[in-house]
């Protein structure tokens, strides 16, 4: 390893932190490891690490000459995706996590987990990751130490946040960091749990090493903690990308927007303008795929941070065509886990192109008989510096100006390609109200209707109806908030075809939306918001039919008075209140 290498699990002087140093002591007594290595995220550490792994069989090699620098990770098999049914959010009091999470008391959450824990990391190296989420500099950033026995884990933590030493120097001055505990443990799907205490700023997580149950800076701190502590402080942590869009006359709107898991953000946040945009000087910045952090800044509006510095992207479905740069970022120093192979070692996925893969994700001759080539959950790990449209400001410690908010998911039917909010309180509501056909990003049945509302249903570490109220708040004298929008990209026709061309087609919606922000655009006002008026948006060289625009943008009342209905029980359940202004909001789609 690196400079101060491994050293006994009884002396571990690795921070003047006590409160770090003695956490550190107490995991190594409960796990028993034979080292402990606190990772520096050195360049000659991270060499060591792969070496390692390639030695003893967790990556594989692939093509060097097309591919430099990338490597292939298969998981155990049943370990492949989240689970949420084995995802826990533990606070005191069994309402502050309200129905929308599974709940155990903290001290129960706690026996169980640590039971697990006992002895699991005999024979196994125990690594310290510091890490900080967002800007090194930023004073919006939060740090994290991720304790775990998985050297693939602390490989895709360098990728995906800023680890290793000035982490750590930012904690030893800061003193508060959030705990992560992270064992493979066996692999076993029944000896499995991923734990959050809010209020002890902890995660515990055993038993799997897929990226969102392992990598504890991602949706385990940036979303599930962050976001309570996000309440707490008065700032937003969300399940979205943030992109910069830049209009001929050189002006940038930032947009942020929730989809659902494998609903389209990193393709989003990496759009390429239609050729014409191009000519006429449109320009796309990435400033994350994700993970955002808000917070209202001192002349009312809301400023973003992407806490993290990588794209955890999922593969299948990524192409030349479909998302040039995603494509371009993981040609070398990249992370694959769960692709196929071709014959000359190169990765591959469904999509990607036409060849034929050699091997399959579990390394078996490629079989069409056993299913997708590439596990449909399959992803790359890449750090965001390689993205060709990585935005000059991502890095920027204040982070950068929201325009639009924009909430979409996968509805085959009734949800219009775009429509706008009548007002925050509105904007609120249809993120509440968001539904989306599950994908296979979370095991279970894939391509079911389940409301998702702001893409956090999974990832909010507190009670949904706290979420929305906290939400609400930002309404307030002096706040110049963001226009909030809803998308569809994924309606389809009476033939089950995708009816909008999506990908980089869908900055004409985008261009309408900021166009809306400037007071430029068209739109007619109905009772499910404003919908683009005839012609206001540009599909000019778009493969789409003047009547599947139409029916892309018609209102079907009906059916969302219906919706209305489904909706308004929805929230009942979650526990919003029946004068709330978001079930107030339900009230015109019914009139
Ligand atoms: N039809 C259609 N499919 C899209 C569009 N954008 C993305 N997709 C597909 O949606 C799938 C997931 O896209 P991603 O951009 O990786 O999704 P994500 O929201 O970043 O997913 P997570 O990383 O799981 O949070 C891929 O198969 C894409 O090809 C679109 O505009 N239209
Ligand atoms: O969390 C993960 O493992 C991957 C991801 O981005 C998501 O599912 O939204
Ligand atoms: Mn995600």
């Amino acid at each position: 390893m690196n400079a101060v290498p491994q050293q006994g699990a009884d002396a571990t002087p690795g921070t003047r932190l006590a409160s770090l140093r003695q956490w550190v002591d107490e995991v190594a007594a409960l796990t028993r490891p034979d080292r402990v290595v606190w990772c520096d995220g050195s360049d000659a550490e991270a060499a060591a690490l792969q070496e390692a792994m390639m030695a003893d069989g967790t990556l594989l090699p692939l093509n060097q000459d097309t591919h430099p620098g990338c490597v292939l990770h298969r998981s155990s098999p049943d370990d492949v995706a989240r689970v949420e049914h084995l995802t826990f959010v533990c606070p005191s009091n069994r309402e502050d996590a309200g129905p929308n999470n599974h709940w155990m008391a903290p001290a129960d959450a706690h026996a169980k987990i640590d039971a697990l824990f006992d002895g699991c990391m005999q024979g196994r190296t125990m690594y310290v990751v510091p890490y900080c989420m967002g800007p090194i500099d930023s004073p919006l950033a939060r740090c994290g130490v991720e304790i775990t026995d998985s050297a693939y884990v602390v490989a895709n933590m360098r990728l995906m946040t800023r680890m290793g030493v000035t982490a750590l120097a930012r904690i030893e001055r800061e003193g508060t960091f959030v705990r992560g505990l992270h064992s493979t443990g066996e692999l076993d799907p029944e000896r499995r749990f991923i734990m959050h205490f809010p209020e002890e700023l902890t995660i515990k997580s055993y038993g799997s090493g897929y990226g969102g149950n392992a990598l504890l800076g991602k949706k385990c701190h940036a979303l599930r903690i962050a976001s309570y502590q996000a309440r707490q402080e008065g700032w937003l942590a969300e399940h979205m990308l943030i992109v910069g869009i830049e209009n001929p006359q050189g002006e940038v709107h930032y947009v942020a927007a929730a989809f659902p898991s494998a609903c389209g953000k990193t393709n989003l946040a990496m759009l390429i303008p239609p050729e014409s945009y191009r000519e006429k000087g449109w320009k796309v910045w990435t400033v994350g795929d994700d993970i955002c952090w808000m917070h209202p800044g001192e002349d009312g509006r809301l400023w973003a941070i992407n806490p993290e510095a990588g794209f955890f992207g999922v593969a299948p479905g990524t192409s030349g065509k479909s998302n040039p740069n995603a494509l371009a970022c993981i040609q070398e120093n990249t992370i694959f886990t769960n692709v196929a192979v071709t014959d000359d070692g190169q990765p591959w996925w469904e999509g990607l192109d036409k060849r034929v893969p050699a091997e399959d994700w579990q390394g078996r001759p490629y079989d069409a008989a056993n299913g997708p080539a590439a596990h449909p959950n399959s992803r790359f790990t890449v750090s965001a510096r390689q993205c060709p449209t990585f935005s000059p400001h991502a890095e920027d410690p204040q982070g950068v100006p929201i325009s639009a908010i924009v909430f979409g998911g996968r509805r085959s039917t009734l949800v219009p390609l775009v429509f706008e909010a009548r007002d925050w309180a509105h904007g609120v509501l249809v993120g509440a109200a968001m539904a989306s056909e599950t994908t296979a990003a979370a095991t279970g049945a894939v391509g079911v209707m389940r409301r998702d509302p702001m893409a956090m249903k999974p990832f909010c570490g507190y009670s949904f109806a706290d979420y929305f109220a906290h939400w609400l708040s930002f309404d307030r004298p002096g706040a110049k908030l963001p226009k909030i929008f809803h998308v569809n990209w994924f309606r389809k026709d009476a033939d089950g075809r995708f009816m909008w061309p999506g990908f980089g087609d869908n900055l004409r919606v985008l261009e309408w939306i900021i166009g809306r922000v400037d007071g430029r655009a068209a739109a007619d006002a109905l009772p499910i918001g404003h919908v683009p008026s005839a012609g206001a948006l540009d599909v000019d060289g778009a493969e789409v039919a003047p009547e599947a625009m139409a029916e892309l943008l018609s209102v079907d009342a009906e059916g969302w008075a219906a919706e209305a209905d489904v909706v308004e029980a929805y929230l009942h359940g979650l526990g919003v209140p029946a004068d709330s202004p978001l079930r107030r909001s339900l009230e015109p789609l019914r009139a």
